[in-house]
């Protein structure tokens, strides 16, 4: 680790300045296994001091102009970009990434404060024709205060500027804990955060004790909003303990994306976008898909099509030239692929390619194509997390859209079909937040990012995602003569 850059921060930020702790934790390289860092360890205490500078800084920064906050945002992105390619490298050795992806990840993350720099001037309120002649009735909207987000680790950057990015301008403070598998990459951001002119306090970053730093978060009175990007299971229990203080909630959970391919979808245009969607960051994103739903009439062909395509992929660390697939975050993550194939296969799944791990071992898995899946097997339950695709055969729209439908989640969907009335159809029928049509990839920062069911509460991103970091205050002027 080039610790002589002053990106490569291995502190934790509080009030504008880097301090150490007692405790540190290690951060390993997931395609080596070295360690690459000592982050400072943070528990409750510190996340407490944190709390307590969001709450100092809150009381200017809520005072400053949209305008004036939209101008932070913009040297943020701009600073960004500067460093595009540091930080992606910062984010290869940290989270193992490709290279080309961890710079599709640098600008997606930034796009987040470009479009948040603009947005912050558009938090409208309205005048309503008061039913009284006496009285005028308007509504405006004001920053929610104190927030606090907790991001995971598959896209280090992106989560964090899409909580903090809106948050920051509605006028709200906030203390961010980064994955403690990515905490470098969030140091990195705050670094470029304060050469933009963000004040002391408007920005905290905590992370190593997550139950600890969790607790403090959902005790302290002060912290008015969670926005939690991460698995449903950790989802819902930091949902239950910011009950006792009535906290605003955002929480982007888990998935277990169906792709439904019809017989009269576009062969190429399905494969492209089904390997696009399913090998993204490994298989590692949230919105990847989990359970490929195949016509019976192109399910050979498209199985047989998908298989060639994942097995050329190039599995390789992240930084080597051409690398497509890189490495698991971690030997749980691993685990977990193993299993889920172990489990399919042993329930009659059929391998078409892959199955083990890679030849350059570590975290390293094959890319891997299933056939003959059904919805006994594990992988069609849980969020395998991996390069693993699962082909199920249907036979018409009703089964398939039943099938798809049936799990407890609803982030993303998607379907290849040429016949526009099936378009409408399915898109209404699928239960999910984000749908897909002949497309494999649909996140951005002008869309609203957000899942029904237990894939999460709320949107980030687009016009509504400010929205959830505002709070609307209705005024009733009496007394007019
Ligand atoms: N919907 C989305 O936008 C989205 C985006 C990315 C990832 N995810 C989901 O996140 C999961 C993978 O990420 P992960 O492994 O980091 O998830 P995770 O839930 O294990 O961890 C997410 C974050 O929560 C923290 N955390 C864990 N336990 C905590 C506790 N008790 N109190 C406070 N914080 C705690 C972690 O340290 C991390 O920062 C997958 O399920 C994926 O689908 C969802
Ligand atoms: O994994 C979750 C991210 O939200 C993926 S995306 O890059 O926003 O699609």
């Amino acid at each position: 680790m080039d610790t002589s850059n002053p990106l490569w921060q291995t502190g934790w930020y509080c009030d504008g300045q880097w301090r150490t702790s007692p405790d540190s934790y290690e951060v390993r390289n997931p395609a080596s296994g070295e360690v690459i860092a000592r982050v400072a360890r943070c528990g409750g205490a510190e996340t407490d001091e944190a709390i307590a500078a969001a709450e100092r800084a809150l009381v200017s920064w809520r005072k400053t102009t949209p305008k004036e906050r939209g101008a932070v945002l913009r040297r943020w992105y701009e600073l960004m970009m500067q460093h595009q390619d540091e930080l992606a490298e910062l984010m290869v050795l940290e989270q193992g990434k490709p290279l080309t992806e961890a710079k599709g990840e640098v600008a997606y993350a930034a796009s987040f404060l470009e479009w948040f720099a603009e947005e912050a001037k558009r938090a409208y309120g309205e005048t309503i024709p008061s039913p009284r002649q006496e009285n005028r009735l308007w509504v405006v909207k004001e920053p929610v205060g104190v927030i606090a987000a907790i991001t995971p680790w598959n896209f280090p950057f992106a989560m964090l500027t899409r909580k903090v990015g809106p948050a920051i301008a509605a006028g709200c403070t906030a203390v961010a804990k980064a994955s403690e598998e990515t905490p470098l990459c969030a140091n990195a951001l705050a670094v470029l955060a304060e050469r933009a002119g963000m004040p002391p306090g408007v920005l905290n970053l905590v992370s190593g004790d997550a139950p600890a730093i969790g607790e403090a978060m959902m005790a302290s009175p002060a912290v008015r909003k969670l926005s939690f990007t991460g698995s449903t299971r950790v989802g819902k229990l930091l949902m239950a303990r910011a009950a006792d203080t009535v906290k605003k909630l955002s929480l982007e959970l888990g998935g277990n994306a169906p792709f439904i391919v019809f017989d009269d979808a576009d062969l190429d245009a399905a494969v492209a976008g089904a390997l696009a969607s399913k090998f993204r960051n490994t298989g590692q994103t949230c919105v990847c898909v989990n359970r490929f739903f195949v016509q019976d009439g192109i399910y050979d062909a498209f199985v047989s099509r998908l298989a060639e395509a994942a097995s050329a992929m190039k599995v390789a660390d992240g930084l080597t030239p051409g690398a497509q697939q890189g490495p698991l975050i971690n030997p749980a993550a691993l685990a977990k692929v193993e299993r889920h194939v172990a489990d399919a296969l042993a329930q009659g799944g059929q391998l078409v390619c892959g199955g083990a791990r890679h030849e350059l071992g570590g975290t390293f898995y094959q890319p891997t194509v299933i056939r003959e899946a059904h919805e006994g097997m594990q992988l069609a339950q849980e969020e395998t997390f991996g390069p693993v695709a699962a082909c199920f055969r249907f036979q018409d729209e009703a089964e398939a859209v039943r099938r798809a439908n049936a799990t407890p989640f609803g982030l993303a969907a998607y379907f290849y079909t040429k016949d526009l009335n099936r378009v409408i159809r399915v898109a209404e029928a699928l239960e999910s937040g984000m749908v897909g049509v002949n497309e494999g990839i649909i996140s951005n920062e002008v869309s609203p990012f957000g899942g029904v069911k237990e894939s999460g509460l709320g949107r980030e991103g687009a016009r509504i995602g400010l929205e959830e970091f505002l709070e609307t205050k209705y005024i009733n002027l009496g007394g007019l003569g």
